[in-house]
């Protein structure tokens, strides 16, 4: 019989010590990511052939973690849509499409992702794209229960996380702090689907009775002169959740601020808990632990909503149980996970918006960090020193393994902004209800974008190895017993470094940039790798780092491996638009305008060279001189475009296309 009606606590705590299934997000409670599984070394993986690909039948980002139990795959692809495969051969055994309607995609901050399911005694759980979870029959693919977690549909909360299930509650956040929103978890019982206990992030109305203590202590750290709660404040926690089933106690980390600008939404100042925090929480009633606040006063989108991993170090000849943690804000931290003590944090990558932490564990910001009154080159930016793609702790070599990057973007405030949805042009995306209080770019950055794989002693803080990759959002890692990594690359690989030494010994081509984390697992006596592929997220929807665009597909591995690679997509890209007439005064008014509704998709005309969504410096002159016929009556909406009918007038566009065909102009190379 299969095992998948027996996933629960004890089947997770001993699949750990055999690595044979891959029964949860981060493989284990503790989220290592770290398999016991050896049969595949650092002296054989140069034997290490394709197994099988299965089409996630998907153009957009790929960011799941396959789970595998028992011979089956569980694994999403966009659009939260799930797939049953059977994990030796690749055949599909079932799909499940939530079917998030197309027009509220475009709600999603961060492309129409879905970082995976939970498994938990038979059913499968996916948090579709528009607010609801869903469980699964896992045996069938038919739907067993459906809830609505959202508290508002109206307001643009979006779900792209996985799922945990903790103490036989699955558990769910959600992402929207861009917009504008209020973060809250919610647990709901894995068998009834009936909510169990909902926990908020940041404090609503002071005017109001505070939902439990923790929010009136929050309170006091926020300045109520900025209204706040009107923009929700932010703190969402739309990915990591961990569980410690010994100390019974689950973490989460939470987002950003919302909006963007400090000053914009607590003009006195404050911490503004509980944003970009680690709060550890009671699995059982979700009431409030402890917390430890790594970015007090967000002012940068610095979540720490990164993945979050649990282990035990011993610090300063002292066994100590630990966090370990490398947010969006450059600082590795390890944290004491029992009590929330401050550990140490050092940078792991250049860093210019504070110079370090002092034994308090409060960061020492540098003093023109927060002055965002003119563009402040953040470093890192918004997209984070280390984004959400996951991290890895081996604890033979001792070292947490993590792509970091810089992605360069100046920061300035929006003197204009005065309260949600008071924008002007020239805030990113704010024409499609992004309330970041900020303008980007205003000033070119100068600072230069990267992309590694970071090898880290949390115990030393210091990196022990390197290796630079091509460009910026390169995929998760996964360690194995094996004295390996593996990591896919936003140039289109799959590689296995040396775990010691960050030595490469093995790559194979992948059909489009990776994101997601590779996975490992065993049936039938046979050691796979395996990783779902799809370009995209919240870099990848504009920008990319190869010269493919193959449909998100899932590869696996085994030693020996001689399946044949299915045939791979070139990306075309088109010459540089010419010959769109248009009005060079209207250039200005259509950078805020192009800034405000078409950026963070489409990308700066002609100078990025698109991502899964097409760069309009690229497309047909055609396209550019009918603007109007894409941009109005939504005949993109069902791939997640907005219908901008009443949005923007016809004059807008009109001023957009001088933008866009303006700035090819601008860098078109001159001909002698
Ligand atoms: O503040 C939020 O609510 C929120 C949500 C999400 C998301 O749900 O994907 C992202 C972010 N923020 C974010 O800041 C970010 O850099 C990001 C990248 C991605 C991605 O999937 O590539 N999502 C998100
Ligand atoms: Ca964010």
């Amino acid at each position: 019989a299969n095992r998948i009606d027996q996933v629960n606590e004890r089947y997770i705590l001993e699949n750990a010590k055999t690595g044979k299934d891959w029964p949860a997000h981060g493989f284990d409670y503790s989220e290592t990511r770290y398999s016991p599984l050896s049969q595949i070394t650092a002296d054989n993986v140069d034997k290490l052939g394709l197994a099988w690909t299965y089409d996630l039948q998907s153009s957009r980002g790929i960011e799941a973690t396959p789970l595998v139990v028992d011979g089956v795959m569980y694994v999403t692809a966009s659009w939260s849509v799930v797939h049953a495969v059977d994990a030796k051969n690749g055949k599909k055994l079932w799909t499940f499409d939530p079917e998030v309607p197309r027009e509220k995609a475009y709600e999603a901050c961060c492309d129409v992702v879905n970082r995976g399911v939970a498994l938990y005694e038979g059913n499968v759980y996916v948090a579709a794209l528009d607010g609801r979870l869903v469980a699964v029959d896992a045996k069938t693919g038919k739907k067993v229960w459906e809830k609505n977690t959202l508290i508002d549909k109206e307001i643009g909360y979006t779900l792209t996380g996985a799922p945990r299930v903790f103490k036989g509650n699955v558990i769910i956040g959600n992402g929207g702090a861009e917009r504008g929103v209020r973060g809250y978890i919610t647990a709901y019982d894995a068998k009834s689907g009936e909510q169990k206990w909902r926990w908020f992030t940041v404090p609503g109305n002071p005017n109001k009775p505070f939902e439990n203590e923790a929010m009136e202590k929050a309170a006091k750290t926020w300045d109520p002169s900025g209204k706040y709660w009107e923009s929700g404040g932010g703190g969402t926690v739309w990915n990591s959740m961990v569980f410690d089933p010994d100390l019974n106690l689950m973490y989460i980390g939470t987002g950003n601020g919302a909006p963007w600008s400090h000053k914009k939404r607590s003009p006195k100042g404050g911490d503004n808990l509980y944003v970009a925090s680690i709060v550890a929480l009671n699995p059982d009633t979700g009431e409030y632990v402890w917390h430890y606040q790594e970015t007090p006063g967000d002012n940068w989108d610095y979540t720490s909503a990164q993945d979050m991993i649990l282990t035990d170090l011993v610090i300063e000849g002292e066994q100590r149980k630990v966090i370990i943690h490398a947010p969006k804000n450059g600082f590795f931290f390890v944290v004491d996970r029992t009590n929330g003590e401050f550990i140490s944090a050092k940078n792991f990558v250049d860093v210019n918006w504070a110079v370090g932490y002092d034994s308090n564990g409060r960061p020492i910001e540098a003093p023109d960090a927060r002055a965002t009154d003119k563009p402040f080159d953040a470093i890192p930016g918004p997209f984070g020193g280390h984004n959400w793609h996951s991290m890895s702790f081996n604890s033979d070599t001792g070292l947490a393994y993590f792509p970091s990057q810089n992605i360069p973007v100046t920061l300035s405030e929006d003197p204009t902004w005065l309260n949600i949805d008071s924008n002007e042009p020239g805030q990113p995306m704010s024409g499609i209800g992004w309330n970041t209080a900020m303008r980007i770019n205003e000033a070119p950055p100068s600072s230069k974008p990267f992309g590694r794989l970071t090898a880290w002693d949390p115990v030393k803080q210091e990196e022990a190895w390197r290796y630079e990759h091509a460009s910026p959002w390169n995929g998760g890692a996964l360690s194995t017993a094996g004295n390996l990594v593996f990591q896919g690359t936003a140039d289109a690989r799959l590689m296995a470094f040396n775990a010691q030494t960050g030595k490469p010994l093995w790559e194979s081509p992948m059909g489009t940039g990776v994101i997601a984390a590779p996975v490992t697992y065993e049936v039938d006596g046979t050691q796979y790798i395996s990783i779902a592929a799809g370009w995209g997220g919240v870099y990848g929807q504009s920008q990319r780092g190869s010269d493919l665009k193959t449909p998100g597909t899932v590869y696996t591995f085994a030693l020996n491996g001689d399946a044949e690679m299915p045939e791979f997509t070139k990306y075309q890209l088109g010459s540089l638009i010419s010959g769109v007439k248009y009005n060079p005064e209207f250039v200005e008014e259509g950078t805020g305008l192009y800034v405000s509704n078409c950026v963070f998709c489409h990308g700066v005309p002609g100078v990025d060279k698109g991502g899964n969504i097409p760069n309009l410096g690229y497309v047909n002159s055609a396209v550019i001189e009918n603007l109007g016929a894409f941009v109005f009556n939504g005949p993109f909406v069902s791939k997640g475009m907005p219908d901008f009918t009443g949005r923007l007038s016809e004059a807008d566009v009109e001023k957009i296309k001088a933008f866009i065909q303006g700035t090819a102009d601008a860098i078109r190379p001159k001909s002698q």
